[in-house]
């Protein structure tokens, strides 16, 4: 599959930035658990926080190949960066646009897709991950609000949103079809970070706890029809796990690059490492292996922009960029011998950071229980 003539050019300038602006500052803003609002904020100016809202309501008009483009490059540069866009543009934005009022797309939609505020995404709990429809927050009707109570678990941008979509039971008899979905602004009374969790990698981006503490809302704070909640965060999952597949590619093609220059910079038994047939391979087979996954997240978003099913490809996407993604950083640690091992070098953040595109936003045990159920189905 082929980029076409714009696609191109998005990726050309945001590799331009990445290369001057995310690259020369990742490894400090990891170190020093910065979160990158500087980035955030020229990247909002760039169109990037808002890539396929309609340019009427504030967003780039673009559409999901574009973004997956986009987030190659801005996760080549900065893995964590790449988590807040991703979060950012399928869920804070992405629920919005497909199940918003008028009403909340002018008050939230305007400001989220021009990068003027922050949003979240509110739906594991602390018991609850994969069996989403398992949630114990409760949204209780009093008068004309909803009084939000329970507690979210490993929620990007938690600590720094502006607004929160929140998924709470409204009718506890009801299964599945008694979860609903609310916009929160987090400066609503009761709306309380917790805790900021201490992780593996991908430092510069907060993963919260967030306890909803009666969160008092308007009833107008509810997003689709009471009850659609499950089907709401289904459906944008779907779309975000493209973003993720595309994250692991960016993460997983800068720890390749890396490999290259170091295996013509470092020499040994007299010949650039490169030379060596075992290194050699090494670099060919990763870079099989990415483009593979590229294709992959690639034939995902195109089928999406046409409007086609794509929850098994999303999940196919994710599953295998996500493995390969690890799979290459390793080999980009190993082709460093022991300063892969160290901090002097990328590869051992990235080697850190991919490891979570395994578990956000849908386990691989869950991307495989989707395709399973995909190929199987009679
Ligand atoms: C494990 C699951 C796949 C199980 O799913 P279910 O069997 O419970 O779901 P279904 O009965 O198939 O579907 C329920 C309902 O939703 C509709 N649906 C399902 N998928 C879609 C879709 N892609 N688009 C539209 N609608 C959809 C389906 O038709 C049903 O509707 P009806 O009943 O027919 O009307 C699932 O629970 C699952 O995916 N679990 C993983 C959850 C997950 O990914 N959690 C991570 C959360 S996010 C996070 O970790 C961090 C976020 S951030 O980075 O801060």
């Amino acid at each position: 599959m082929l980029l076409n003539e714009e696609q191109d050019m998005l990726r050309e300038m945001l590799r331009r930035y990445a290369s001057a602006e995310l690259v020369p500052n990742a490894d400090r803003w990891e170190r020093e658990h910065h979160f990158p609002r500087e980035a955030l904020a020229e990247l909002g100016e760039l169109g990037v926080l808002g890539m396929t809202v309609p340019e009427a309501w504030g967003g780039a008009g673009l559409d999901y190949l574009s973004l997956v483009v986009a987030v190659e490059e801005i996760a080549a540069g900065h893995g964590a960066l790449s988590s807040i866009v991703c979060v950012q543009n399928s869920l804070a934005c992405g629920i919005p646009l497909a199940f918003g009022s008028e009403a909340q797309k002018d008050r939230y939609l305007r400001k989220l897709a021009s990068g003027e505020w922050l949003g979240c995404f509110c739906l594991s709990e602390p018991h609850v991950g994969s069996d989403a429809s398992a949630i114990r927050t409760t949204a209780t009707r009093d008068g004309d609000h909803w009084v939000i109570k329970g507690n979210k678990q490993f929620i990007t941008t938690g600590s720094h949103a502006d607004v929160a979509i929140v998924f709470a039971v409204t009718d506890p008899a009801a299964g599945k079809k008694g979860l609903s979905c609310f916009l929160v602004p987090t400066d609503t009374p009761g709306y309380v970070v917790a805790r900021i969790e201490e992780k593996m990698g991908q430092h510069a981006s907060d993963t919260a706890q967030i306890l909803f503490d009666d969160c008092r809302v308007p009833a107008d704070a509810l997003i689709g029809a009471e009850g659609d909640g499950y089907r709401i965060a289904l459906a944008n999952l779907e779309a975000g796990r493209i973003g993720i597949g595309a994250q692991a590619v960016g993460m997983a093609r800068a720890a390749h690059e890396a490999a290259i220059r170091y295996a013509h910079e470092r020499e040994a038994f007299g010949v650039p490492i490169v030379e060596h047939q075992a290194v050699l391979f090494r670099l060919a087979d990763m870079a099989t292996q990415l483009e593979a996954a590229r294709q992959l997240v690639w034939h995902a978003a195109s089928l999406k922009d046409a409007g086609q099913p794509c929850l098994k490809e999303a999940s196919m996407a994710k599953l295998f960029a996500s493995e390969m993604a690890e799979q290459v950083a390793s080999a980009a640690v190993q082709v460093h011998g022991g300063y892969g091992y160290t901090t002097d070098f990328p590869v051992e953040r990235i080697y850190r950071d991919v490891r979570a595109t395994q578990i956000y936003e849908g386990t691989s045990d869950i991307q495989r229980l989707v395709i399973g159920r995909a190929v199987t189905r009679a």
